[in-house]
C-alpha cells in the first residue's frame, strides 16, 4: 500500500534527500494564495464576513458567532462522565508538564552597581484554534489553553467551526472542554477566517453580535485582536497563521499531521502499522512515513495495513492518505541511514521502533516531538501523555518547536545602573558612539557628569 522509495546504497546531502522524500501536493505556500481573500474580507466586514464564509465552508450560517455563555455551560452539563474524567485527566497532565517548562528569572550583576535582570512576561490576549473540520478536537483546546495558562496569560479566546448538526456552534464537546477550562470567550468560527478574525478584530454585524458584545462588555467590536494565535488545522489555518506572522506571534506551522517511524527488524509490523494508521485517519492529505533498513518489516507493515486499512471507520481518508504523495516507505541501509533520513524529513512526530531505541532517539535533531519505543505511539501524546499535540509539520521542525509555555511569553531585559556604574562606562561607550558616527549617543552619557 505504501509507495517504496530505496535510498539503499545512494549518498544524498540533506536538502537532495528532503527533496527526494514524500510530501504533500499542496504545501503551506501554494495554500495562501487561497486563503488571503478570505482575510482581507473578514479584515473589512468582520462578523458579516465571518458568517459568509461560515455557510460556504462549514455548511451553516451561525446566529451566534460568539457562542453565548448558557450555550457553553450546558454542554459541560451534557458531557458524557468518561469523556469529562478523561479531559480532566489530560488537563492535569498537560499542567504538571507545561509548569515544568517556564524559565526563571535571572538578575545579573554585569558591573558593580550595574544590573541586567531578564524578565519573563506573559502577552496579554491569546486567540486559540480548535480545528473541528473532518474530526473535532476538544483535546486541542486543551493543549493550547493549559499552555496558555500555564504561561500566565489573563485573556483566552477560542475559536472553532460551526457544526450544521448543532445549530452553527461548535462541537458541544469543544464547548465543554472550554468551560472546564474556565475559557468564557468562544467564538463559532473556522478555518483561515478564524485566524483572520483573532489577528485583525471583527466588527458585529447584526443585533445578536450588538447583544452578544454588550453582554461580553466589548461594545461595538464582536472581536478584539489578540497579541498571539496559536493552534492547528489544515493546511489552510497552517497558511493563515504564516500569513498574519508579524502582526500577530503565532506558534509552529501546526498544519496536516504527520508521522514517521523510524523501524528496524526488532519493530513489530503490526505496531508500526496501526500508529502509521492513526496518524493517516485525521485527514486525506496527511502523511504517514516508514523509514526502514528491513524489506521484510516493509512488507509485514504493508500486509497489515492492506488488511486493516479496509476494516476501520475512516477507511477512505486514510486509503487516500497512505496512498499519497506525502506518505511511503524510505528504504535505508541501517539505522545510522535512517537517523539521517529522519532528521532531513523533520516530522511532526516520529517514533523510534528500534534496538536501543532511546539511543537512536537522542540523535534526532528534528522533529516535533519523538515517541521512544513500543509503549509510546502517537496516540498517547495526542491525549494524555502531558506533551503538547500542537507540533510542526512540513519540515518546519528543522526551526519550530511544539506548543509549549514560551510561545505566550516574551523575555523583557530590564537595565538598572547606579551612578558610579555609568560613568565607569562613559569612555568605551563614547569610543562606540564615535566609531559608528552617532556622536549624540555619547554626549547623551556624557551630559550626566
Ligand atoms: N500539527 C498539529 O499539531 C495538528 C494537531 C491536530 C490536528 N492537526 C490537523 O488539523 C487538521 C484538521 O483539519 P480539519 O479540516 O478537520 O479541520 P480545520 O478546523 O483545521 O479546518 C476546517 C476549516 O477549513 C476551512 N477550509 C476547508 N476547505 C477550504 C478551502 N478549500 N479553502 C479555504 N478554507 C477551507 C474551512 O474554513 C473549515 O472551517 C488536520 O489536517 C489534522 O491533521 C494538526
Ligand atoms: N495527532 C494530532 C497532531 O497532529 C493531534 C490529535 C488530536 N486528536 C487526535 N490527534
Ligand atoms: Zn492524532
Amino acid at each position: 500500500m505504501l509507495t517504496r522509495t530505496d535510498l539503499r546504497g545512494r549518498t544524498l546531502t540533506s536538502s537532495e534527500l528532503a527533496a527526494t522524500l514524500p510530501r504533500a501536493a499542496l504545501d503551506v505556500e501554494a495554500a495562501q494564495e487561497r486563503i488571503r481573500p478570505i482575510l482581507d474580507d473578514v479584515r473589512d466586514r468582520g462578523a458579516a464576513a465571518l458568517r459568509d464564509l461560515a455557510e460556504r465552508f462549514d455548511g451553516v450560517r451561525p446566529d451566534h458567532v460568539r457562542v453565548p455563555a448558557e450555550a457553553i455551560s450546558d454542554a459541560l452539563e451534557h458531557l458524557d462522565p468518561e469523556v469529562r474524567e478523561a479531559l480532566e485527566a489530560s488537563i492535569a497532565h498537560l499542567r504538571a508538564g507545561h509548569g515544568a517548562q517556564l524559565p526563571r528569572e535571572t538578575s545579573t550583576e554585569i558591573v558593580p552597581g550595574g544590573v541586567v535582570r531578564q524578565r519573563w512576561v506573559p502577552v496579554q490576549r491569546v486567540g486559540l484554534y480548535a480545528p473541528g473540520g473532518l474530526a473535532v478536537y476538544p483535546s486541542s483546546v486543551v493543549m493550547n489553553a493549559v499552555a496558555a495558562q500555564v504561561a500566565g496569560v489573563e485573556e483566552l479566546a477560542i475559536a472553532s467551526p460551526p457544526q450544521k448538526e448543532f445549530g452553527g456552534l461548535p462541537h458541544p464537546v469543544i464547548l465543554a472542554a472550554c468551560a472546564l477550562l474556565g475559557v468564557a470567550e468562544v467564538y463559532a468560527v473556522g478555518g483561515a477566517q478564524a485566524v483572520a478574525m483573532f489577528a485583525y478584530g471583527a466588527k458585529v454585524e447584526d443585533d445578536v453580535d450588538r447583544a452578544d458584545a454588550a453582554a461580553a462588555g466589548t461594545g461595538g467590536v464582536l472581536c478584539e485582536p489578540v497579541d498571539v494565535v496559536t493552534g492547528p488545522g489544515n493546511v489552510y489555518v497552517a497558511a493563515a497563521k504564516r500569513a498574519v506572522m508579524g502582526t500577530v506571534g503565532i506558534d509552529a506551522e501546526a498544519g496536516t499531521t504527520e508521522i514517521a517511524v523510524l523501524a528496524d527488524t526488532t519493530a513489530n509490523p503490526v505496531h508500526v502499522a496501526v500508529d502509521l494508521m492513526s496518524q493517516a485517519e485525521h485527514d486525506p492529505a496527511a502523511a504517514s512515513v516508514l523509514i526502514t533498513d528491513s524489506p521484510q518489516l516493509a512488507d509485514a507493515v504493508d500486509a497489515e495495513l492492506a488488511a486493516r486499512v479496509p476494516a476501520t471507520r475512516h477507511s477512505d481518508r486514510m486509503r487516500t492518505a497512505l496512498t499519497g504523495p506525502q506518505s511511503g516507505t524510505v528504504l535505508v541501509d541501517d539505522v545510522d541511514h535512517g537517523v539521517a533520513v529522519a532528521n532531513a524529513y523533520g516530522a511532526e512526530h516520529l517514533e523510534i521502533q528500534t534496538d536501543d531505541a532511546s539511543g537512536v532517539a537522542d540523535r534526532i535533531r528534528n522533529a516535533g516531538a519523538v515517541f521512544v519505543g513500543p509503549y509510546s505511539p502517537v496516540p498517547l501524546g495526542d491525549y494524555l501523555a502531558g506533551s503538547n499535540h500542537v507540533l510542526p509539520t512540513g519540515g518546519t521542525a528543522r526551526f519550530a518547536s511544539g506548543l509549549n509555555v514560551t510561545a505566550y511569553i516574551r523575555s523583557v531585559q530590564v537595565v538598572e545602573y547606579g551612578e558610579t556604574a555609568l560613568k565607569e562606562l562613559a569612555a568605551p561607550l563614547r569610543a562606540l558612539a564615535v566609531s559608528e558616527d552617532l556622536p549624540a549617543h555619547a554626549e547623551a552619557v556624557d551630559e550626566r557628569f
